[in-house]
């Protein structure tokens, strides 16, 4: 396999200034004047480790990295590596790809720390905190909620986060839930509507359903990249949720289901009926639903990465430890063939946390993944829960340069020196941001 290639054409995958295939938006016009330059070439050298996460799992020792406008250009030994405008050694560091953290929820007010002390002493959490989150969200005027997300975006990428989703639905009323999404869209790389997140007090729950799958999809349609709904007891039923997912069909928007989280149900089942890019949580899961996830990659040739890609099942265990829920079984997962995402579900009830750092080292250490595995799930593994696997979630030559270099000879750092502060850089299409 050569890892060496050509500089990348003007077709080439999404630019810091290009349009992202999943929304047709450009995805980082926040972040283009925040910080560090675009250099037209950039050689990143002496990186003792090099992760690329490819579909070999390649892994180079005493290596180096070329950037060209903002994507990789070549990979290869540092000896062997071209000449560049600008030269960064990295002191025999190592670098993995930008994590990818394809499931959060940034768009709130307040927190819930009283709730999550009762739930420390013994009280179960419960969908109906969502509501206490809401009043929060909703007293904040727009500019307090643009700065509470930007802080959070910011915080995320500090640790290496380099593209991330979010969800509004802590809006739960039309005006409100568009609000969030308009607040929200410049400010992440992509965004999901999540309206169907709790049926607010006063309303019916099938008329708040078919308000949803109705004028508030119509409201948000055209801010997100995708439709999700929080299919469990004390949320949606199935029913309900099926309306949601036939909604966003119909309007050609792709779906995700948060799903078997608190108990064994019918989210699996749903997504993967609906085709969705992802189902989250995936606690609670029987041997159908385990078989149904890995069946749904029938037509994903893992070895070339090309193909039909299935349903990821998205692992949250920041969030699991936090809600004192068993971790999902990413490991029988795995071994079933299905493919996952490790995410950090950021959010004020469940996870107040967007560490993918994290995130990967408790896979390891709790969920029996091995280093690579854990490094795939929350880099190319996350791509493919939002779509983007062509243009991030891995280094290789023509994708955009999202680069994490940790201050540590190996990423089996990450597990091994749980809650340090390895981060030691972070590039973002090719600009030094951390
Ligand atoms: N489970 C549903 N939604 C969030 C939690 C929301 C909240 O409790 O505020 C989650 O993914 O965990
Ligand atoms: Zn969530």
């Amino acid at each position: 396999m050569s890892l060496t290639g050509p500089a990348p054409g003007p077709s080439d995958p999404i630019r810091s200034n290009q349009r992202c295939p999943a929304s047709g938006r450009a995805p980082l016009e926040s972040f283009q004047d925040v910080e560090g330059e675009l250099v037209a070439s950039l050689l990143l050298t002496n990186i003792a480790q090099l992760n690329t996460v490819d579909a070999d799992g390649t892994v180079l020792a005493d290596a180096a990295v070329l950037i060209e406008n903002g994507l990789i250009a070549w990979i290869g030994p540092a000896g062997q590596a071209p000449e560049a405008e600008e030269t960064h050694d990295l002191g025999g560091r190592t670098v993995l790809p930008g994590w990818v953290d394809s499931h959060s929820h940034l768009i709130f007010g307040g927190d819930r720390a009283d709730e999550f002390v009762a739930r420390m002493a013994g009280q179960d959490y419960a969908a109906g905190g969502i509501a206490v989150t809401t009043s929060a969200t909703r007293s904040l005027d727009d500019q307090q909620l643009a700065t509470a997300v930007r802080e959070r975006r910011a915080e995320a990428l500090s640790m290496g986060t380099t593209w991330m989703e979010t969800k509004t639905g802590y809006g739960l009323d039309v005006a409100e839930e568009a609000r969030h999404a308009r607040i929200a869209r410049p400010l992440v790389e992509q965004l999901t509507f999540l309206g169907a997140h709790l049926v607010p007090a006063g309303w019916d729950a099938e008329q708040y359903t078919k308000t949803v799958a109705g004028p508030m999809l119509d409201e948000v349609a055209g801010d997100v990249d995708f439709v999700d709904v929080f299919c469990e007891r004390g949320a949606f039923t199935e029913e309900q949720a099926r309306q949601v997912l036939q909604a966003a069909a119909h309007r050609g928007i792709a779906t995700k289901v948060h799903g078997n989280q608190l108990g064994p149900g019918p989210g699996v089942r749903l997504a993967v009926e609906f085709g969705s890019r992802s189902v989250d949580h995936v606690n609670y899961l029987d041997r159908q639903d385990v078989a149904a996830l890995a069946g749904s990659w029938a037509h994903w040739e893992q070895a070339t990465r090309t193909g039909r890609p299935g349903v990821v099942a998205t692992c949250l265990p920041a969030c699991d430890l936090s809600t004192r829920q068993p971790l999902a079984p990413g490991r029988d997962l795995l071994d079933a063939g299905a493919v996952i995402a490790l995410a950090s579900n950021c959010n004020p009830g469940t996870s107040y946390t967007s560490n993918m750092n994290f995130v990967v080292a408790t896979a390891v250490l709790q969920m029996h993944l091995s280093l690579p595995e854990a490094l795939e799930a929350a880099t190319y593994g996350g791509a493919l829960a939002l779509g983007v696997q062509d243009h991030v979630g891995s280094i290789e030559v023509g994708k955009r340069a999202d680069l994490h270099v940790l201050d540590a000879p190996s990423a089996a750092h990450l597990a091994y020196r749980p809650g340090m502060p390895l981060t030691y850089a972070v590039y973002q299409a090719g600009q030094r941001r951390v």
